[in-house]
């Protein structure tokens, strides 16, 4: 769906984006993941034509951009740093003068419209301009502008801007829906636990370069550890035989690859086991080990 080739941009001496290799297949969800100032919305925008490459390729829905935009854009739903909207009229004004520019069938528009406003939560809006509205209504218009052409693709730059937890809560929902009825999603963010619980796949973007893109299932595959919660911890260490990584109180680090196994010869060497798990990395985790850094440097939900 989207591929990229040793994609750069330099601004002056500062390069945003370094020979990035980005590769998102149909059906993804995808979160490019990074700090803020990593390049990320810079990305975003040349993959949609609105920023040239210093050097490097882009293909998207396997056409050259920007050079087939004409034939892409209509077929990608984008929101790119603060939706843009006429502040005097209303959501749904600004809803039709868009659909009318893309070129929507006029007869259907109004269906098209307020499906759209629908599924953002927007459905009883009233005549208000967007001016009176919250930063969170208004990313809200800007997604349910991106959903008006139903999209094969969604591009979304920092897409939960400006919304509370419960907001966050219902575009995740709605993203996961789409995505399950087909549509492709990208999106960039900077907090990891968003990254963590909507997306299927991960790039991580560090002063501009990606250190990291795989799928989190094989990122947060199990670490060959097993994670015990026991008070008979002196009878544990006996029959684990060396096995034994560290303990913590009653909690101990394991190596075995099997929690059902090693529950069983524990309890029947009469250990008493509170809890037993897979070790598996969290996003966090992977994240200070691929940019060594702090992860502070990544928002934390509001
Ligand atoms: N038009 C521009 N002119 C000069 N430098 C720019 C320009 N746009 C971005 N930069 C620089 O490029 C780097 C990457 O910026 P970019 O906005 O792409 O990062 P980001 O990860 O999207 O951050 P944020 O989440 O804060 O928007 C930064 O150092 C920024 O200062």
């Amino acid at each position: 769906m989207i591929t990229t080739h040793a994609l750069t941009k330099r601004f002056g001496r500062t390069v945003a984006v370094d020979a990035v290799d980005l590769r998102v297949r149909e059906g993804d969800r995808y979160g490019f993941l990074g700090p803020n100032g990593s390049g990320k919305t810079t990305l975003v925008r040349m993959l949609l034509g609105l920023v040239y490459a210093s050097s490097g390729e882009i293909e998207v829905l396997g056409r050259p951009m920007p050079r087939r935009a004409a034939e892409v854009l209509p077929q990608v739903g984008a929101l790119v740093e603060g939706p843009g909207a006429y502040a005097h009229l209303s959501g749904r004004r600004n809803l039709v003068l868009l659909d009318a520019a893309g070129g929507g069938a006029r007869r259907s528009r109004r269906a098209r419209i307020e499906e759209a406003l629908d599924r953002v939560g927007l459905a009883a809006v009233d005549q208000r301009p967007v001016k009176a509205y919250s930063l969170g209504m208004r990313q809200r218009l800007g997604l349910a502008a991106a959903l008006l052409g139903r999209p094969r693709l969604l591009v979304l730059d920092e897409p939960t801007n400006g919304l509370d937890p419960q907001g966050i809560k219902e575009i995740r929902d709605l993203l996961v829906e789409l995505n399950a009825h087909g549509t492709t999603v990208f999106l960039s963010s900077h907090l990891l636990a968003e990254v963590e619980q909507l997306c299927t796949r991960v790039g991580i973007v560090d002063r501009g370069r990606l250190v990291l893109e795989d799928d989190l299932a094989v990122l947060r595959e199990p670490t060959g550890r097993v994670l015990v919660a026991t008070p008979d911890v002196a009878q544990a260490a006996a029959v684990l035989d060396g096995r034994l990584e560290s303990r913590a109180g009653e909690a101990l680090v394991v190596r075995h690859d099997d929690p059902a196994a090693l529950n069983a010869r524990l309890v029947a060497a009469g250990v008493r086991v509170h809890a037993i798990r897979a070790e598996r990395r969290t996003l966090e985790q992977v994240v200070l080990e691929v940019t060594g850094t702090g992860s502070d440097r990544f928002g934390v939900p509001p």
